[in-house]
């Protein structure tokens, strides 16, 4: 199993661009299921997740060529599969996604219940709501969910939570249906935001992405694009955190600053100095930063994306800082590792009391999902001592680059066998 070896350095500075956002490839690759035409894609991250869901769609006789870095051609004129088993979907949970599309373009498909980060029991009661909603019959044996529709025909479908999951699959699965489809108490996300565009780009005709009631009207075909996956705002937060740990100056480049804004509000709360100027981002900070509140929520709420990163500042802040999680029902897993490097949290329920030390220490720890991962490197670069941080293939799943892109703010990080 591959370690990371994180040393602390103190100070992190540079500057660091962001790649694509994962949350917004890993949708839009499922939606070229929809089309037989070419579709180029630019600026996909190169992660685990990708390759992963890249499988899938080979498995379903879907063409898809790696060009260059960051630069997919696709093509699925021939379908010729249109079942995943466990093998590939229970390893991400995105690949969820591909269900939508195979039902609307080939009318059925079967897929084994996703994987994806242990956060919480996350169901799909949703997704199947809005395929039976759209007219589909759908039901799950032995782990494989069925869904086949002689045609599908537009709904309305009122979403009992914003699932970012279920909007992105429900909206795939009405872009070829017959009439409008209307999705209320949708997701506001930028990355359905995202999705909404390239399906429209497509020719598909889908309005009020980012506000929480989306319509589609459903068209008979679609046809090849090409299209620039958004920047990652996770990823991004994550190093806007880290420099404010670490004590350090860092420029975040390649930023949509409007999907920062929670993040930016917070640090700056916490005493951090932010500058904004076009796409680009500074963090510097010095000393520890003043404790603080988050609750996590949809967007435009503070993402539970970031909320294990926030924990790891909280540990180290000045004073006593209360996490809530409201997104997932099991996502403190970190704080268990956290508390290893020498972290004082109290858990209640979805609440986290943080009482901020001066320092951590260095400790044997592990990713216990991705955000953890991420969240363990930037607490590991804070302290003195060699922090070893296993199970980072949790890590890779999400994060490109990510030796690479520390290394060059001056951190001292080795992945070792
Ligand atoms: C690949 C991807 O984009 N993953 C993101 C996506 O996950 P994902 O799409 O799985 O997250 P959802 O927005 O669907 O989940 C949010 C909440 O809704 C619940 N729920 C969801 C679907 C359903 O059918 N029934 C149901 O009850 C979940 O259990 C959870 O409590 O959005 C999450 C919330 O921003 C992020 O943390 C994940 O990084
Ligand atoms: C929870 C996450 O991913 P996934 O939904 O793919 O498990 C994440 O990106 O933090």
């Amino acid at each position: 199993m591959e370690r990371f070896i994180v040393r602390g350095t103190g100070e992190l500075k540079g500057s660091v661009r962001v790649s694509g956002s994962k949350n917004a490839a890993l949708p839009i690759l499922c939606a070229t299921i929809l089309c037989g035409e070419e579709i180029v894609l630019e600026d996909v991250p190169e992660l685990k997740d990708v390759e992963i869901l890249c499988d899938v769609l080979r498995g379903l006789g879907v063409k898809v060529e790696h060009k260059d870095k960051n630069l997919y051609v696709i093509n699925a004129e021939n379908i010729t599969n249109t079942v995943t088993g466990e093998e590939l979907m229970s390893k991400m949970r995105a690949s969820f996604c591909v269900m939508g599309p195979l039902l609307s373009r080939m009318g059925h498909t079967g897929n084994a219940l996703p994987g994806g980060c242990a956060i919480g029991t996350r169901p799909i009661d949703l997704h199947i709501k809005g395929f039976k909603a759209l007219g589909a019959e759908v039901s799950i044996s032995k782990g494989m969910v069925n869904a086949s529709a002689e045609k599908l025909i537009g709904d309305d479908i009122y979403l009992d939570f914003p699932s970012v999951g279920a909007t992105q699959n429900i909206m795939m699965a009405a872009v070829l249906a017959e009439g409008e489809t209307t999705i209320e108490n949708a997701a506001m996300e930028p990355e359905v935001v995202d999705l909404s565009n390239f399906l429209n780009k497509m020719g598909a005709e889908v309005r009020g992405a980012g506000t929480s009631t989306i319509k589609i009207r459903g068209v008979k075909k679609l046809h090849g694009c090409r299209h620039q996956i958004i920047p990652d705002r996770i990823e991004a937060g994550t190093f806007m955190i880290l420099a404010a740990a670490t004590g350090g100056d860092i420029i975040i480049e390649n930023v949509i600053t409007s999907h920062m804004r929670p993040v930016i509000a917070k640090l700056k709360e916490c005493g951090v100095n932010i500058s904004e100027n076009g796409d680009t981002i500074n963090v510097s900070h010095h000393g520890r930063v003043k404790s603080f509140d988050i609750k996590t929520l949809p967007y435009p709420g503070m993402p539970t994306d970031m909320q294990a990163q926030f924990m790891a500042l909280a540990t180290i802040a000045e004073g006593t800082s209360v996490v809530i999680e409201t997104v997932f029902e099991n996502r403190f897993m970190h704080a268990d590792e956290f508390k290893r490097m020498g972290a004082n949290i109290n858990i209640d329920g979805r609440t986290a009391i943080v009482q901020g030390v001066e320092k951590l220490r260095a400790a044997k720890v592990k990713a216990t999902d991705l955000r953890c991962g991420a969240a363990l490197i930037i607490a590991a670069l804070t302290v003195k001592g060699e922090t070893e941080i296993g199970d980072v293939y949790h890590i890779d799943r999400g994060y490109e680059d990510v030796i690479e892109k520390f290394r060059a703010l001056g951190a001292d990080i080795e992945r070792v066998m």
